[in-house]
C-alpha cells in the first residue's frame, strides 16, 4: 500500500529535512507511529497524503507515484483513496457537523452522495455519541466532539489508506477504546490499511508493527 525509498523531504524556508530510507506498509497492515514531537510523523503523513511532496526519492501509494501525478489528480486521488484524520481536524466552520462529515461528498463530482451514504453518515456519527449534535458548527463542539466528527468524516467514503494524525489524542479513555474499536473494525471491513501517529504507548499492543521515528534521520536547524 506504501512504500517509500529514499524519501526526503525539506520544508522550503528550511529548518526541518526529514529522510527515510525505506518504507513498507502492506495492504491492510494497522501500523503505528511513534516518535519524539517534532521529528516529522504529521510530516510523513502529509507526504503520504500527497498534500506535500518529496523532494528526492520515491512514494508510491496504492500502486500510484504521488508525485507524478497533476495537483488535480493528486487531490482526487486523495479524496477516493484516503481518510485523513488531522490533528487539528480541520473542520469547516460554516457547516454542521453532519455537512462536515458529508463534506468529500461536496468537492468531488467522483463520489456520489446518496441516501446509502447519507445514512452511513448517520450511522458512523451514531456509533461516536454523536447523533443529537449533527446540526451544530464546530464552534459549538467540544475538542473531543470536533476529533469525532472528524473520525467520521475519514469513514465515510471507505476509503483504502486510513491516516490518523493523534486520532484519540483528545479523548476520555472509554472514547479513545470506543474510536479505536471503530477505527480497527473499519480497517477490518474494508480490508483498509491503517497509519496511526500516535503517543500514547499502551495503545501500541494493538497494532500489527509499529514505525518509530527515532529510527529515522531528522534535522531541525
Ligand atoms: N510549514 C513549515 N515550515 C517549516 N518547518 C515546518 C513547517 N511545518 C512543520 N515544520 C517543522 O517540521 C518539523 C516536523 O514537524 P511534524 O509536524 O511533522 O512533527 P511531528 O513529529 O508530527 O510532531 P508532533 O508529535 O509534535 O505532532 C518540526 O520541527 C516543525 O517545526
Amino acid at each position: 500500500m506504501i512504500r517509500a525509498e529514499h524519501l526526503h523531504f525539506a520544508h522550503p524556508g528550511g529548518g526541518f529535512r526529514l529522510e527515510i530510507p525505506h518504507l513498507n506498509v502492506e495492504a491492510g497492515e494497522r501500523v503505528a507511529v511513534v516518535g519524539p514531537s517534532g521529528t516529522g510523523k504529521t510530516t510523513l503523513l502529509n507526504l503520504v497524503a500527497g498534500i506535500l511532496l518529496p523532494g528526492r526519492g520515491r512514494l508510491v501509494v496504492h500502486d500510484t507515484e504521488l508525485a507524478r501525478l497533476s495537483d488535480a489528480r493528486r487531490r482526487a486521488f486523495r479524496i477516493n483513496t484516503i481518510g485523513f484524520i488531522f490533528q487539528n481536524f480541520e473542520l469547516v466552520d460554516y457547516l454542521t457537523a453532519a455537512e462536515n462529515i458529508l463534506y468529500p461528498y461536496r468537492i468531488t463530482d467522483s463520489l456520489q452522495l446518496d441516501r446509502a451514504v447519507r445514512s452511513r453518515a448517520e450511522e458512523l456519527a451514531a456509533a461516536v455519541g454523536l447523533s443529537d449534535k449533527l446540526g451544530r458548527k464546530p464552534s459549538a463542539l467540544s475538542q473531543g466532539e470536533k476529533q469525532r466528527v472528524a473520525i467520521c468524516r475519514a469513514l465515510v467514503t471507505r476509503p483504502a489508506l486510513l491516516l490518523a494524525d493523534e486520532a484519540t489524542g483528545n479523548l476520555d479513555p472509554d472514547n479513545k477504546e470506543l474510536i479505536l474499536d471503530l477505527l480497527f473494525a473499519q480497517a477490518a471491513a474494508e480490508g483498509a490499511t491503517l497509519l496511526a501517529v500516535t503517543h500514547d504507548h499502551a495503545l501500541l499492543p494493538r497494532f500489527d508493527r509499529v514505525v518509530d521515528f527515532a529510527a529515522f534521520r531528522t534535522r531541525a536547524a
